[in-house]
């Protein structure tokens, strides 16, 4: 298990900052590629271990060349990363703040009889697949119009109520696969507290025919709870009687006791556990909502996609590891070029929330500035995650890539074929032309001489001249896939959930915790207790204090 340690301390380390000082200003992309015709040869990997996936990383443009490979390859080698991993497929309880194992590996992992991994913790076998054959016989139901609501009536809609990661990750995988979705059930979204959220939901859903999932790891989160009360009593408004709840409303929790308080029945929650962490839980129960829309079959599917990247990552050599290539390229500019951004950018708009998703499943995870051990870092830990998807960025903030003064790494992604090949493809052909324009425009740029020789006479503007010069020499990685189905959706994600591994693991920092969310919950807490009267304020500054006031005095 990696130690916790400061990755600062570490003798590869120094020697990438003594790199990064030698090396930089003469890591040029065009004369890297002049050098090296077989430099995209030398620098892509492929991963075709699933069936229906083939999925292609091009690092190439990459301010790296071989020396500065090597030196994070030993980083990551110094760092244990290797370890590290194997102590999470093992189960060894790498959350140490929670004393808890971090197994989402093994909501996706076969029966040891069916060649999965013998993994020695409690649930972590026989249990998921109780779980996931509920989901299969739960969504099946719903889905062919067996499962009645109160008044004899087939469900039509599904409202799923949760946040965070009972929220995120079915809404992005829902968005993504959209085209594999029954296009006559309505999947409805609620996560915020904001009562535009519920309120909107309701208006455009029938209680008879209108499905309740009520996600929730701890089922104590007050945007949750509160939101599944309102609509609990929205429903009981026409349905009447507490008994036909059943029909309608079903829990997805680690809490028991939360779920049946609620008045939940316990046949009808679906059981995740304390290690599976929220942002990586939508492959648990919490993708219920996953398995209604799109089908239990194209759930599995996308679980077997994130199975193979699992394998290939247990047991890939570092330096053709899809995932550690990531995590390593992504090291050296955020701690050694100080970029503070990372930005995650899918040529299909299929995927327009995969950026959203990775927010919480990067941040929160590597959001940290103290080591395992207790020790204040040093150095950048996790970048901000941030994207679009293409070609909509390019209309939105790529000035600011292509010319600003911040160096922005961006992983550019697009499938091979387009799910809506309409006007006989021209719509993809257009996509694509610009998925591979972007990442060579950054890498290489427009010289002065060759905006003198197209501005011709305009050259005597020395400040047009100059505003239209690209310095190029923007790192990028393009990542091309065959096509958006279940499989290669779940590859993608899995090699994401490894990046974010690795880099938490040479940071030596806890990946799977979030203490950070917990103050401002509990300041709330606090605030919501003095709302009443201006006389109720107690405690806080100047700023929070006038606030309050405000709200207080002009409040209708
Ligand atoms: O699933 P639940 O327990 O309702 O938590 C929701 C979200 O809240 C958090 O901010 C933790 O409080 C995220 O980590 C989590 O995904």
């Amino acid at each position: 298990m990696s130690s916790g340690q400061a990755a600062s301390k570490l003798s590869s380390w120094q020697k990438l900052k003594q790199l990064h000082q030698s090396k930089s200003s003469s890591l040029v992309l065009k004369d890297l590629f002049k050098a090296d015709s077989s430099r995209f040869d030398k620098h892509s990997l492929t991963f075709s271990e699933a069936s229906d996936v083939s999925i292609l990383l091009d690092y190439s443009k990459n301010l790296i060349d071989d020396e500065v490979l090597s030196a994070l390859f030993e980083l990551a080698r110094e760092a244990k990363v290797e370890n590290f991993r194997d102590s999470m497929f093992s189960g060894e309880h790498i959350n140490t703040s929670e004393g808890r194992a971090v197994l989402h590996v093994a909501l996706r992992n076969p029966l040891p009889k069916d060649g999965g991994w013998e993994i020695k913790e409690e649930g972590a076998g026989q249990p998921v697949h109780d779980v996931l054959n509920h989901m299969k016989e739960f969504s099946d139901s719903v889905r062919s119009g067996q499962w009645k609501g109160y008044s004899g009536k087939a469900i039509d809609t599904i409202i799923n109520i949760g946040i965070g990661g009972s929220d995120l990750g079915p809404v992005m995988v829902c968005e993504a696969l959209k085209s594999y979705s029954k296009r006559d059930l309505k999947m409805i979204f609620v996560s915020n507290i904001d009562g535009t959220d519920i309120a909107e939901a309701l208006r455009s859903s029938d209680p008879e025919t209108t499905l309740f999932i009520v996600a929730s790891k701890t089922f104590t989160t007050q945007e949750t709870m509160t939101n599944a009360e309102t609509a609990k009593e929205w429903f009981l408004k026409t349905a009447g009687d507490k008994e036909h709840v059943a029909k309608h409303f079903v829990a997805l929790s680690t809490n028991t006791q939360g779920v049946t308080s609620f008045g939940i029945a316990e046949a009808n929650m679906f059981q995740f556990w304390d290690w599976v962490g929220g942002r990586y839980s939508l492959w648990s129960a919490i993708g219920l909502s996953i398995c209604l829309s799109l089908g239990f079959d194209n759930f599995k599917q996308m679980l077997d996609g994130a199975h193979a990247m699992d394998k290939h990552f247990k047991e890939t050599p570092l330096e053709k590891n899809l995932p550690v290539v990531l995590a390593l390229v992504g090291i050296w500019y955020n701690d050694f070029y100080g970029a503070q951004t990372q930005a995650l950018l899918p040529y299909d708009q299929y995927m327009k929330r995969f950026a959203d998703y990775f927010q919480q499943g990067d941040m929160e995870s590597n959001g940290k500035s103290v080591t395992k051990d207790g020790s204040r870092v040093d150095y950048e830990t996790g970048p901000i995650i941030w994207g679009q998807s293409g070609t909509n960025g390019q209309h939105a903030f790529y000035q600011l890539i292509h010319q600003g003064t911040k160096l922005i790494p961006c992983d550019f992604l697009a499938p091979v074929e387009s799910q809506n090949p309409v006007a006989g493809g021209k719509h993809h052909e257009i996509l694509l032309s610009n998925f591979f324009a972007q990442p060579e425009a950054l890498a290489f740029g427009k010289t002065e001489t060759q905006v003198r020789e197209e501005l011709g006479s305009q050259s005597s503007n020395e400040a047009l001249v100059k505003s239209k010069i690209f310095e190029g020499n923007k790192p990028t990685n393009s990542i091309m896939f065959q096509k958006l189905n279940p499989a290669t959706l779940g590859s993608l994600i899995a090699m994401y959930e490894h990046k974010i591994h690795v880099q938490g693991a040479v940071w030596g920092i806890n990946s799977y915790d979030q203490m950070g969310v917990e103050l401002g919950k509990v300041l709330a807490k606090a605030i919501l207790g003095q709302l009443g009267s201006e006389g109720d304020v107690k405690g806080h500054d100047s700023s929070t204090t006038g606030l309050i006031h405000f709200y207080q005095k002009n409040r209708k």
